[in-house]
């Protein structure tokens, strides 16, 4: 669509060039649904040499002993301190956790409850699972290996990043984190019948299974999402070996029974940390590969960072001047940031965006190209349909006066102007719409780097240092794109879009003219351009 933005009319200006597709290649490379990266569940068993649990023991604070009625035997040698029926038994075992460890973890456990919310229950049919309260289970290096770090460092260093590629959780985010919930321990026969995990905590998305080096036979964990199950079975090397399970909170599981040995597991929450941040979901996976679409960006940026691409120019015949396509894109965002949100750069990004730009960050820099964000406004304005709403009210208006007349049994039901005073109708006051466009803008404004830097400044030091004057000049209001439909994508982004604002103003009825009508858009967009164009550049975005 050619428009007003250009600031010359169609008729003013002829192409030159062959059109060039840049425009049409970066916008398809960045429109691509770069979302998909992960499995709604996931599961792997560390090999020895990554050895998870190597050089740690378990560690278990028991109850107090008048908590619990079926405590088995957990007495421990230095024995009771009399009346105080108290028990604070500490105990450690290391890994494999042999049968007989488990026993004696089993004697201080309880049957897990199943169920939604307040309402629990124990029911063996459905659960038959021993659990622990995970505040007082801990793993802890084993002292007799002093280099050994924190389990805490394991989670954090394998389990995590393992877990959240897998599921595909974006990692530009603050890494979520994991909560140690239950300790479990499946005796045989232990099963737990299908069911989905209730979010526990606020902000929690997915449950991750540490399977402990414990031998066990059974206990596999089908996992069913979208219809298709999978089986997770990790019981194969479970003697010596750990293992970790993973799924999203919708992914409906099912622990089989458990036919030879113990299966132990620690069953942590995994619990997203950004605030404000949408929570991770499991996205539906697109046909291309993530490969294919970052290689096909890599593609378009590399060969315009070789000049392989000629930008539009268009000659302005009544003067003979040349008008240049801009050397840079704003590519239009999924969600909106305010001003406010874009002084905190890359991090102020939400889920899909986060993770777009997360992927095309390194392609750019690699290709020299800088990246920005910015505030898109759009505005459209044009006619009112006010004229035809008011006149198409007045017929409807006649026409229940018409048959009104009918059914009164009136003489006559045509009505002519003379009868049907239309001024005491009163105004229109329904919906309008646009029926003519007359003039379409775009303005940019707070075009900030991925640092949050406003675009064409310094350091923040030297904005310190400029006086009042220089710092309100640097102050960027809003700069209007010429040639917008060369330099926003993807084309014409608003077309199906509701606007944010609408202005209406119209002179009343009597007069012939229609209302004029503004729709105001607003977006955040992702701005790209290449490093050797900088300076012609900046000037352009912030107006200065
Ligand atoms: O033991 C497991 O692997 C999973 C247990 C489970 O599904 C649960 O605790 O909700
Ligand atoms: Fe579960």
């Amino acid at each position: 669509m050619e428009n007003e933005a250009s600031g010359h009319s169609t008729a003013d200006v002829s192409e030159e060039q062959e059109e060039t597709d840049l425009g049409e290649e970066l916008s398809s490379a960045l429109s691509a649904d770069f979302d998909f990266l992960g499995k709604p569940y996931y599961s792997r068993t560390y090999t020895a040499v990554e050895g998870l649990c190597d050089n740690y023991k378990l560690k278990i604070d028991t109850v107090r002993v008048e908590d619990v009625k079926d405590v088995k035997d957990v007495k421990d040698d230095e024995d009771d301190e009399d009346d105080e029926a108290v028990k604070d038994v500490k105990l450690e075992f290391a890994f494999p956790l042999h049968e007989t460890y488990v026993k004696k973890i089993i004697a201080s456990a309880s049957q897990a409850p199943f169920g939604k919310g307040e309402e629990k229950k124990v029911d063996k049919e459905v659960r038959d699972t021993w659990e622990i309260e995970g505040s007082r289970v801990s793993i802890e290096p084993n002292f007799s290996y002093r280099g050994t770090r924190s389990w805490s460092h394991q989670l954090e260093f394998y389990v995590l990043p393992d877990v959240c590629k897998g599921l595909g959780v974006p990692l530009t985010m603050a890494s979520p984190q994991l909560e140690l919930y239950k300790m479990l321990i499946y005796e045989p026969g232990g099963h737990f019948l299908p069911h989905q995990d209730t979010q526990k905590t606020d902000g929690m998305f997915a449950t991750v299974v540490v399977v402990l080096p414990s031998q066990h036979s059974g206990g596999e964990v089908h996992v069913t999402h979208a219809g298709s199950t999978a089986v997770l079975d990790v019981s194969s090397d479970s003697k010596e070996l750990g293992s970790v399970l993973a799924w999203y909170t919708d992914v409906v599981h099912e622990v089989k029974p458990v036919k030879s040995g113990y299966r132990v597991a620690l069953s942590y929450n995994l619990i997203h940390a950004t605030p404000n941040k949408p929570v991770p979901v499991f996205k539906t996976p697109n046909p291309l590969t993530d490969d294919e679409k970052t290689s096909r960006l890599r593609t378009v940026l590399e060969k315009w960072s070789k000049k392989e691409y000629e930008f539009r120019t268009v000659e302005i015949q009544r003067s003979g001047g040349e008008v240049k396509q801009p050397p840079y894109y704003a590519y239009t965002l999924g969600h909106d940031y305010s001003a406010r949100d874009l002084s905190t750069g890359i991090q102020c990004l939400k889920g899909s965006d986060a993770h777009k730009i997360s992927l095309i960050l390194p392609i750019a820099k690699e290709n020299g190209f800088r990246l920005g964000l910015a505030n898109l406004k759009y505005k459209r304005s044009g006619c009112a349909d006010d004229l035809y709403r008011h006149e198409e009210m007045i017929e409807e208006l006649r026409e229940e006066e018409r048959q009104r007349r009918i059914a009164a049994g009136e003489a006559e039901e045509s009505i002519g102007d003379d009868d049907f005073d239309a001024d005491a109708c009163g105004t229109y006051s329904g919906p309008i719409s646009m029926i003519n466009l007359d003039e379409e803008k775009y303005y940019i404004s707070n075009v900030v780097d991925l640092d949050g830097k406003a675009l064409g400044t310094v350091s923040s030091a030297q904005d310190e240092e400029a006086d009042g004057r220089k710092k309100k000049k640097r102050k960027i209001e809003e700069v209007e794109i010429k040639h917008a439909h060369w330099t926003v994508l993807p084309p014409d982004p608003f077309r199906d879009a509701e606007p944010d604002e609408e202005d209406y103003h119209h002179e009343g009825y009597m007069g012939n003219d229609p209302g004029d009508l503004t729709y105001w858009y607003a977006r955040a967009v992702l701005i790209i351009y290449h490093e050797r164009d900088e300076k012609e550049i900046v000037p352009l975005l912030t107006g200065n």
